[in-house]
C-alpha cells in the first residue's frame, strides 16, 4: 500500500486526488496539506507526494521532498523556465513524474499529434491549437497545450518563440505558412478541452480530447505515484508510467 501525501487539499484537484487515492486499492491517503500548514511535517512518513497546486509553490515542495527523500508526482502547470530547471535539478536526486496531463486520453492525443504532424507536416497543412478550460484557471496556454506545441515544434522544425501566434487581432495579413496558431478559451466549468487542427485546401483533420471529470487526471496521478515506488532518481512523464516509450 503506497502511503500518499496530497498537497492542495482544498483545491479542485486536491479533492479529486483524495477521492482517487482512497478508491485505488494500491494507495492510501496518509497525509494532506494546505496553505499555511507545516510542509516538512506533512512529508514525514509518506511513500510519495502528489502536487497539483500553484507554480510558485513547487520550489518549497521540491525542498521538502529532497529533505525527506520522498518521490514526487507533479501535476501543477504554469511554471517559469527557472522553476522547470529546479524540477530537473531535483530529479537528479529523486524520482519525479512531471506531466502536464495525467489522463490516458490526452497522452494518446500527444502520440496521435506527433504521428499526424509527421504524416501531414506544415507545408500543405496549417496547424492551429485550441484549448478551453473553466473560468478559474490562472495559466495560459494550458500546460497540455504547451506540451502539444512542443511536439508540433519538434516535428515541424519550428519554435515556440518565433512561430507560435497567440490569438490574432487587427490587420493581421495573410497567414505566414509555418505559423502555429494558439487560442485560449475560458468559461464556466469546462474541465479541459484540447484540439489540434491541421487545415489544408480541400480538407481538414481535427484531433480533439475532452475531459469531463477531474478523476481522469487524479487516477492517473495516483497510478504514477504507485509506479514511482523503487524507481531510480530521474525525470519521468506519464508516457513512461503508461509504457508508451
Ligand atoms: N497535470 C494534470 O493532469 C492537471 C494539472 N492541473 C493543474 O493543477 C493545478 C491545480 O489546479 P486546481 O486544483 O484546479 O487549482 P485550485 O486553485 O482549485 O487548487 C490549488 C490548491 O493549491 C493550494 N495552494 C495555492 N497556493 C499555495 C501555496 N503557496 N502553498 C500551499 N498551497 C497552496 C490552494 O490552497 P488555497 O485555496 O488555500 O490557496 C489549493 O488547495 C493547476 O496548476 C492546474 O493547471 C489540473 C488538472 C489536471
Ligand atoms: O487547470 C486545469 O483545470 C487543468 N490543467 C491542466 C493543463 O494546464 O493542461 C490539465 C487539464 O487540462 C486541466
Amino acid at each position: 500500500m503506497t502511503k500518499l501525501l496530497i498537497l492542495g487539499r482544498s483545491g479542485r484537484m486536491g479533492q479529486a486526488l483524495i477521492e482517487a487515492a482512497t478508491a485505488d486499492s494500491g494507495s492510501e491517503v496518509a497525509k494532506t496539506h494546505d496553505h499555511g500548514e507545516n510542509l516538512i511535517n506533512a512529508f514525514d512518513g509518506v511513500d510519495a507526494a502528489i502536487d497539483f497546486t500553484v507554480h510558485n509553490f513547487t520550489e518549497s515542495v521540491l525542498d521538502a521532498a529532497l529533505e525527506t527523500n520522498t518521490p514526487l508526482v507533479i501535476g501543477t502547470t504554469g511554471h517559469t523556465d527557472e522553476e522547470k530547471a529546479k524540477i530537473i535539478e531535483a530529479s537528479k536526486k529523486l524520482p519525479i513524474v512531471f506531466a502536464a496531463n495525467y489522463s490516458i486520453g490526452v497522452n494518446t492525443l500527444f502520440y496521435l499529434t506527433q504521428k499526424a504532424a509527421q504524416i501531414l507536416g506544415n507545408d500543405r497543412f496549417d496547424i492551429e491549437v485550441t484549448e478551453m478550460h473553466h473560468k478559474h484557471k490562472i495559466d495560459s496556454p494550458s500546460g497540455t497545450a504547451r506540451r502539444l506545441l512542443e511536439i508540433l515544434n519538434e516535428e515541424t522544425n519550428t519554435s515556440y518563440e518565433d512561430d507560435v501566434a497567440h490569438g490574432r487581432v487587427g490587420n493581421i495579413g495573410p497567414r505566414p505558412p509555418k505559423e502555429i496558431g494558439m487560442h485560449t478559451l475560458r468559461g464556466g466549468d469546462v474541465v479541459g478541452d484540447h484540439t489540434v487542427m491541421f487545415a489544408a485546401d480541400g480538407e481538414r483533420v481535427e484531433l480533439t480530447h475532452k475531459a469531463s471529470s477531474r478523476l481522469t487526471f487524479a487516477s492517473g496521478a495516483v497510478r504514477a505515484s504507485i509506479w514511482l515506488q523503487g524507481r531510480a532518481p530521474g525525470l519521468y512523464d506519464m508516457q513512461d508510467v503508461l509504457g508508451l516509450k
